[in-house]
């Protein structure tokens, strides 16, 4: 067995660093999650933002390597996913989301697993507490849908499914996109993309209102661990990504369109080419629950992720490493993982 969820299991978590809390109790703040003031970020009015990329443009590929290269992140318009289906999903997510927390602990991610509902995986590394409930899927949630609705499950892992088929083929065709920017050749191409099929992972985050916004963190800043991922975010405002020389820049959510970012994963492959974009979700002047769907495109935990990208008279900035090692060393160092594995 090579999946992802292999990988992530036995890595455990304290259940001080797995069960939410429950949102709907509190009145006030908690002290354990009271954060320190996050610094101003550029918004979009400032002319500061990622690219938009249509994916019908002939020169989408190159379009998507330069934003790669400058910001690690870039939108994508065009990609043939019915706005539709976002909406339901996201109305499966809030369905999840909303009952009661004892309902959702029924599907609480076990110490040692990987799937279900919990904190984020990077909680145990800060020292307070995020604002924000997720539920992490990797293929099928007919397990943890049938815990949580023995009557009337059918409909949310339909539409879980449905969406991770569709993801599955939008994040095939930008790694082709992005990997033939790089120049790689198309045997390697096609060895990282058919790998990825059956390593991915959604994710439902939920941002619960919160009594004291301005003073509380979403999702604490962090790289993702996968090649790309495809983000969707439900109309509120609250995520923003990290330019080197620039500092935190808002991504807005526009209507139907997708986040893509580069993860661990790519960042590696293109020899640091693309930097995996450092990225965070704040709560500030939240006055409603925010949701977004993050869709994880990997690899699976026994290939062998090394530099591909390499000229002639390029040296590789990293030693091979299995994708479960990473994983593992990523639990134990977090954002130093990537140094760690530094030639
Ligand atoms: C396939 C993945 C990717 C994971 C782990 C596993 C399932 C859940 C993902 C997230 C989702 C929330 C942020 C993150 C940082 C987290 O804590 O859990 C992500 C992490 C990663 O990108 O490393
Ligand atoms: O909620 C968001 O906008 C970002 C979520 C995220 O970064 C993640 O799930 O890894
Ligand atoms: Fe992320």
């Amino acid at each position: 067995m090579s999946t992802l969820s292999e990988a992530y299991r036995d890595l455990p978590h304290h259940p001080r660093h797995v069960i939410p809390l429950d949102f709907d109790s509190v009145r006030t703040l908690p002290d354990s999650h009271v954060w320190p003031p996050t610094s101003h970020a550029f918004e979009s009015e400032d002319r500061l933002s990622i690219p938009t990329v249509d994916l019908t443009d002939p020169d989408a590929g190159k379009l998507i390597g330069h934003a790669c290269e400058a910001w690690g992140a870039f939108q994508v318009t065009n990609h043939d996913i019915p706005l539709d289906l976002f909406h339901e999903v996201e109305s499966e997510a809030r369905r999840l989301f909303s009952l009661p927390t004892g309902q959702k602990l029924k599907a609480l991610r076990s110490p040692g697993g990987a799937t279900g509902y919990g904190l984020a995986r990077i909680s145990p590394f800060f020292n307070k507490y995020m604002w924000h409930e997720g539920f992490t899927i990797m293929g099928s949630s007919i397990d943890h849908a049938r815990d949580l609705w023995p009557n009337d499950y059918q409909r949310f892992c339909d539409v879980m499914e449905d969406y991770q088929k569709k993801l599955k083929e939008l994040a095939r065709t930008l790694m082709h996109l992005v990997l033939k920017s790089l120049d790689i050749s198309e045997e390697e191409i096609s060895r990282v993309v058919s790998a990825g099929g059956d390593s991915t992972a959604l994710q439902l985050n939920s941002y619960p209102l919160c009594p004291d916004p301005n003073r509380a963190m979403g999702l604490a800043p962090h790289t993702d661990t996968s090649l790309v991922t495809i983000l969707h975010q439900s109309t509120v405002n609250g995520l923003q990504i990290f330019k080197e020389g620039v500092g935190w820049v808002l991504v807005s959510p526009t209507n139907g369109s997708l986040v893509v970012n580069v993860g661990d994963l790519l960042h590696i492959l293109s020899n640091a080419k693309f930097p995996s974009v450092l990225h965070r979700v704040v709560m500030k002047d939240q006055n409603q629950q925010r949701l977004s769907l993050a869709y994880f495109y990997c690899l699976p935990s026994d290939f062998h992720i090394s530099p591909l990208a390499l000229s002639s008279t390029q040296m590789p900035l990293y030693r091979s490493v299995s994708v479960r090692d990473y994983i593992g060393i990523k639990a134990k160092n977090l954002e130093k993982a990537l140094s760690l594995i530094r030639i």
